[in-house]
């Protein structure tokens, strides 16, 4: 028995990262319009081909995006702000890339920047797709908005399909999510301009209609969210309004990331014609969708991980989909990744320098649109067929490779004394105070400086072999020792290396750890034409050597300034790698911990002094359910606290949090006990202290003063006012000043003149303070 196949997205950066190269040629002047777009044409094309060779049934179209599919949606329907000068009819290039990135005055699009643009227009904000990696473009809305479809985009993309002889299903961001997704700079709901939105959907949804599509797939992510009953009524509205909107044309509303839970009725109720389901998260779902569905409801079953990156056990499947396909017939039924395939790789051929062995049991898109094929084929029987293409899902669980008794050993004798530093906060605080005798308002910055085209350059000779060691070595520790020295010059009163052996504060890591494969090509799209490779964890996770020893030595050797030791927490780690689905996440948690834990305790036992663990990705990694909040927190925060709690009371541990709101979460933030926390607040206004004030935060915290997202150069005086705010919320003795986050996508000419600018802030704080002028 057969089963149709289908796919929601396929990842469009290129096998090569052919579209991360034609934007940044495209940005920096060096491509025209034309190339650009003509690189985009063919990516598209080399995708439906994929899709059609490897047996997909249903390929989308309309899941390709220049740079971001919620931008895209805000753009088709004109929630373009005043500020972009838009003035009606289709949005051009260098808009759309001022609304992704921001533009100068000129109104040409800026440097490398991705955000932010200098005295022209600033990007819109940008922040994490549901719990993924992705970053998506938050759409400004507001309660005088008026909608209007300013070109029908998946209508292109449809016909140009349609040209190669590829009929597909567009895929839209559906209403509702995009709402919810978005921000009113009045604060009014935005799911009250609802009803003025739909129109626009209708007629787009009419237009493709008319131009022949059968189907059209309309994603609702948010259906897996807590929703308020309003929220819910909306969904019932939206849909049964562009259920009407053409006549003959069908709806397949996708939900992906979670499970329906409370929202199962209403995803049920809406009337559409097909409903995707992601049973990868929520595999218990199965019976109860199957069971609640009305008869003529097309379900689609998201059976193969959109999400990680292993074979999938094809046999097991097709055992467990038997009885829904006995119950609704193969005909209402598809077979489907779980989400999109965008936040996985593109071909495990490309590894080459994996081994054999491990190379098996890995799938990214390509070998998940086979695998889909594969199973859309033979579902429905007794899986004898899919036996051997199974042979390597029964090898990894087994293999040697994955199990390391000691690891085990250590992580069974774990107990809670591994967590508790000797004494409490305030005694600790003075300790150090006494240690390191630094002023009020110390000034550090996140970690990371500038990563130059030089440094990537020396970096890729050093792999292709074009550079030996020594003598990559001695670039780096050139590049180390300028920046340490500069760091002294203008007066910052904590340093550090400026990590520039690293290409990714988790890749690198990843690299050094046993348990850990890393790729060469497997690139996913993180935003725009930022990519990152997330490490893949296969085994028991150990760390065999030292991972960052000598190059905090190497800097701390050149100055008597502390040189904090710079590592990333195992909670960051973990969220931005591709997870074993053989061990709870929390299990590989606590090895990635104890191996930080050994790597803290080794600098600490060189002298270092001051200890960072950035913890970036502990808020996003955030359960999408309020109901799985606690027990995620629970073990994220013992985790930080196995890395921190074996150091004496006078070395000082530092963490850092990016992108992050904290009010939901200050509890947790307070019990990881980090001596000093540095965050993101400079675009906030410092509102984000708000949390630690009410929750009486004792800790210490450093609130980032210069928005590194933005090419932009912040003034003394700018810097100095955000910390006055922050002297209203906070005790003087708590504060820090430092950036919001490293300074790695930034260039020198920007990170000099802001830096300095900084330290000078600092010197005016502790002016005002000893004059006594502001009241703290
Ligand atoms: N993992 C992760 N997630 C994160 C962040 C982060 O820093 N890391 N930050 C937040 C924002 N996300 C970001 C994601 C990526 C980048 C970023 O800068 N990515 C770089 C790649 C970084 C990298 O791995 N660099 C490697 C490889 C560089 C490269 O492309 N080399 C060329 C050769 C270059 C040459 O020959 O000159 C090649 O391989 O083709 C290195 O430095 O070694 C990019 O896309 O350009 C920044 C922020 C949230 N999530
Ligand atoms: N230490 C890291 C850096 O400065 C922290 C970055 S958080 C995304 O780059
Ligand atoms: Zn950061």
């Amino acid at each position: 028995m057969t089963i149709q196949t289908a796919n929601l997205g396929f990842p469009r950066i290129g096998r090569h990262r052919e579209l991360k190269f034609a934007l940044e040629a495209y940005w920096s002047g060096k491509a025209d319009r034309a190339s650009l777009l003509d690189a985009a044409k063919r990516l598209r094309a080399e995708n439906w081909r994929l899709q059609r060779e490897k047996g997909i049934d249903v390929i989308p179209s309309n899941d390709f995006s220049l740079y971001d599919q919620v931008l895209d949606t805000a753009v088709m329907v004109g929630a373009v702000p005043a500020a972009y000068g838009w003035t009606g009819g289709p949005v051009d290039l260098d808009t759309y890339f001022a609304m992704a990135r921001g533009a100068t005055g000129a109104g040409a699009a800026c440097g490398h920047a991705h955000h932010g643009g200098g005295h022209g227009v600033p990007a819109l904000e940008m922040t994490k797709w549901f719990d993924t990696n992705y970053h998506y473009l938050v759409p400004e809305l507001s309660a005088d908005l008026t909608f209007a479809l300013t070109e029908n985009r998946p209508l292109e993309a449809f016909l140009e399909a349609r040209a190669l002889g590829i009929h597909t299903r567009p895929v839209l961001l559906g209403p509702v999510t995009f709402l919810k997704l978005g921000k009113t700079r009045d604060g009014s709901d935005p799911l009250a301009l609802l009803d003025r939105l739909l129109p626009v959907y209708a007629r787009i949804l009419r237009e493709l209609s008319e131009a022949g599509a059968d189907w059209v797939q309309v994603d609702e992510p948010a259906l897996v969210l807590d929703l308020s009953g309003a929220e819910r009524d909306a969904l019932r509205r939206a849909y049964a309004g562009l259920a009407q909107a053409a006549p003959g044309l069908r709806l397949l509303v996708a939900t992906y990331f979670g499970r329906l839970g409370d929202n199962l009725d209403t995803a049920l109720s809406l009337p559409v014609a097909g409903l995707h389901v992601d049973l990868v998260r929520a595999p218990d779902e199965l019976d109860a969708v199957v069971a609640k569905a009305p008869d003529g409801l097309l379900l689609s079953l998201g059976v193969i991980d959109g999400r990680n990156v292993w074979r999938a056990d094809l046999a097991a499947l097709a055992r467990r989909l038997a009885p829904a396909i006995a119950r609704r017939g193969a005909g209402k039924l598809q077979i489907a990744p779980s989400c999109s395939l965008l936040h996985v790789p593109i071909d495990t051929a490309l590894e080459t320098a994996l081994d054999d062995e491990l190379r098996s049991w890995l799938a990214f898109a390509t070998q998940k649109l086979e695998e889909i094929a594969l199973l859309g084929r033979h579902a429905g029987g007794d899986g004898d067929g899919l036996a051997a293409a199974d042979g390597a899902v029964g090898a990894r669980l087994t293999s040697v490779r994955v199990h390391d008794p000691l690891v085990q050993g250590r992580l069974a004798a774990l107990d809670g004394a591994a967590q508790r530093r000797h004494a409490p906060f305030a005694e600790r605080q003075a300790i150090q105070h006494r240690r390191f005798g630094l002023p009020l308002f110390p000034t550090t910055t996140i970690g990371s400086f500038p990563q130059t085209a030089d440094v990537r350059k020396a970096r890729a000779m050093h792999q292709r072999g074009e550079l030996s060691y020594a003598d990559y070595k001695a670039f780096l520790e050139r590049e180390t020792a300028a920046t340490v020295r500069w760091q002294e010059a203008i007066g910052l009163d904590v340093l550090v290396h400026g990590e520039f052996e690293r290409n990714d504060m988790v890749q690198y890591f990843g690299e050094q750890l046993s348990g850990f494969a890393f790729t060469k090509h497997a690139w996913v799209q993180s935003y725009g034409s930022r990519c990152v490779r997330p490490p893949v964890i296969y085994g028991d996770v150990s760390r065999p050597n030292p991972m960052t020893l000598e190059w905090w030595a190497y800097a701390q050797s050149l100055t008597e300034k502390p040189v904090k030791g710079m590592l990333t927490g195992p909670v960051t780690i973990l969220n931005w790698s591709f997870v074993r689905d053989d061990l709870p996440r929390e299990t590989a948690c606590r090895q990635i911990a104890l191996a930080i834990r050994d790597e803290v305790l080794d600098l600490e036992k060189a002298g270092a002094a001051m200890i960072q663990i950035d913890e970036a990705a502990l808020r996003e990694g955030l359960p999408l359910r309020r109901a799985d909040w606690r027990r995620y927190l629970d073990w994220a925060v013992e985790c930080f606290r196995i890395c921190a709690g074996g150091v004496d009371d006078a070395t000082q541990i530092h963490t850092h949090m990016c992108y992050s709101e904290f009010n939901d979460i200050i509890e947790a933030i307070a019990a990881m006990d980090a001596d000093v926390i540095s965050i993101e607040t400079s675009r906030s206004k410092m509102e984000l202290l708000d949390a630690f004030t009410g929750h009486g935060y004792p800790n210490e915290i450093g609130p980032g003063v210069y928005d590194i997202h933005s090419p932009r150069i912040p003034e003394a005086g700018e810097m100095h006012a955000l910390v006055r705010l922050a002297r209203e919320r906070l005790e003087d003795g708590q504060l820090w000043v430092n950036p919001d986050c490293g300074l790695k996508t930034r260039r020198w000419e920007e990170v000099k003149p802001a830096l300095v600018n900084m330290v000078e802030a600092a010197r005016r704080l502790r002016g005002d303070a000893l004059a006594g002028t502001v009241t703290a």
